[in-house]
């Protein structure tokens, strides 16, 4: 099962390892046109009622595969509005080709005549809201038609998420007989009277297992949004390190978040204060962290959206107790890194963790190892699975899991085996936690990091540190290539 915006990311990684959109599109009309032959014999009428999206496209692109029927395009809207270039260049090939292929500017210009099969491919993972016209005139006047219909990816009016019928009870929606739906079968397929089949396009396998710069397109940012809204995080740590706390939060900020706070011992305050005018330090008595401490934690804790916990916060017996202590009434989201780590398996919480251990680490905690990335990849998940957290082990190729899914980074480089790394990771995780659902902010964490320690290392080589890659974070964060 994928959801829409899952199917776009996959879309974006396989074009990102060398699979154009345009090569995927032209198996789902191939696609579409095998179905087509299952249902009606050659020299039958098939009518291809085309949007002007890369669903219509797919139907484009079927007709050149159907040429030993009766086929005629009908496009809804003129072709300069096509909104896909891969679209536009599909309808040129139709007309260039001479096939049948009419403009329908009106629904009063929609004449299918009497076709055997109905094809739509009007709208289909694209569509936003209630139909627009001439799509909802045309879904209605398809409706009255006696032929059978199948429908490309989604029948138009319906959500491909949801099963439910775009703009409510008003709402219109095709009555599709058969469905074939590209890569994966979409959520709201489940609740239709509808045979679909799934259509293998080619995305490699690849694309959905690995990161890639689809994962990012989740983060496109309404513009509205205001100050606090983009996520404020507290980062807890220090007491012998002060780096390692100061770089999670420089880190975070500029992963996206809008407020980073560090609650730290005094004694340290005053340094990673001194790196940043941009956070802001909550101090609390001492030397390092202990219990006294956790209620005030606790409290600062629930006023932002995502903790991080444990960037050099030391392992002496009084810091983890605080981290157990804390974990044990905590119900929000949290990055737990370094010598936190250890106290995660023994202990009982309501939160949400995202643990980001190396694999030292994860076998401190009691995990599994292996050599192969596949092998770590299984054992991962079912360690995941047994703490009921999210882990993302850090490795020449990262694994993320929540137990049941399973994603591998495999941005970074040798050179950021320098110091520090690790609280960059750790800090841009808990950016993200901030505003992703947490499976997706480890993974997007991890190729993140693993990008800007690519970036600086083109500038840097081996002689690369974890400040270079906190100021590569948003160059590594950007969608808009
Ligand atoms: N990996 C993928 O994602 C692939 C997708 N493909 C096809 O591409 C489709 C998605 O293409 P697009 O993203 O271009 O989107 P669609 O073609 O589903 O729809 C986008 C178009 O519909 C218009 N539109 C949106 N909501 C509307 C509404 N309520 N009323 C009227 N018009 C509306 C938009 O302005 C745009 O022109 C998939 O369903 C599938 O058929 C395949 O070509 C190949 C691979
Ligand atoms: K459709």
């Amino acid at each position: 099962m994928i959801t829409s915006r899952r199917m776009a990311a996959v879309d974006a990684n396989a074009e990102a390892l060398g699979v154009p959109r345009k090569q995927l599109m032209e198996s789902s009309g191939n696609a579409i046109a095998r179905v087509v032959r299952g249902l009606v014999d050659p020299g039958a009428s098939v009518a291809l009622v085309c949007g002007r999206g890369n669903n219509g496209g797919d139907a484009l692109v079927a007709a050149r595969f159907l040429q030993e029927y009766e086929t005629a395009v009908h496009l809804l809207g003129r072709p300069e509005t096509i909104t896909t270039q891969i679209a536009r260049e599909n309808w040129g090939a139709l007309v260039a080709s001479e096939l049948e292929a009419a403009v329908v500017q009106d629904s009063r210009a929609f004449e299918p005549g009497d076709p055997d099969l109905v094809v739509d491919a009007i709208l289909g993972t694209g569509v936003t809201g209630a139909l627009r016209e001439p799509e909802r005139s045309v879904v209605e006047l398809l409706g009255d038609l006696e032929a059978p219909v199948l429908s490309v990816d989604v029948p138009t009016g319906i959500d491909p998420d949801t099963g439910d019928r775009l703009g409510g009870t008003d709402g219109v929606a095709i009555d599709a007989d058969h469905v074939v739906t590209f890569h994966d079968r979409k959520p709201g397929l489940g609740s239709l009277d509808a045979e679909v089949t799934v259509a293998d396009i080619g995305i490699p396998r690849a694309a959905e297992l690995f990161t890639g710069p689809g994962d990012l397109l989740q983060l496109d940012r309404r513009p509205d949004s205001h100050k606090g809204e983009n996520g404020e995080v507290l980062v807890v740590g220090g007491g012998p390190y002060t780096g390692a706390p100061t770089l999670a939060a420089a880190a975070a900020l500029r992963a996206g978040a809008d407020l980073v706070r560090v609650a730290c011992p005094e004694v340290v305050a005053r340094e990673v204060q001194a790196f940043s005018p941009d956070l802001i330090v909550r101090p609390f008595p001492g030397e390092t962290l202990a219990s006294p401490h956790v209620d005030r934690i606790l409290e600062l804790a629930a006023a932002h959206d995502a903790v991080v916990f444990g960037p050099g916060l030391g392992d002496t017996e009084a810091a983890l107790d605080a981290v157990r202590e804390f974990l044990e009434q905590f119900e929000g989201n949290a990055v737990i890194d370094a010598d936190a780590l250890r106290v995660v398996p023994a202990v009982d919480t309501d939160a949400t963790l995202v643990c980001t251990p190396h694999q030292g680490e994860l076998r401190a905690m009691g995990g599994p190892s292996a050599e192969d990335w596949e092998s770590r990849a299984d054992l991962a998940a079912d360690y995941a699975a047994e703490l009921d957290h999210i882990l993302l082990v850090k490795g020449k190729y990262d694994v993320v899991t929540d137990g049941e899914s399973v994603r591998v980074n495999r941005t970074g480089n040798p050179g950021m085996t320098v110091g520090g790394t690790g609280d960059v990771l750790a800090g841009a995780v808990g950016a993200l936690l901030a505003v992703l659902p947490p499976f997706e902010a480890a993974a997007v964490g991890a190729f993140a990091n693993g990008r800007a320690g690519d970036i600086a290392h083109d500038d840097m080589g081996n002689g690369l540190v974890a400040t270079d890659l906190i100021d590569r974070l948003p160059e590594a964060l950007r969608t808009d290539e």
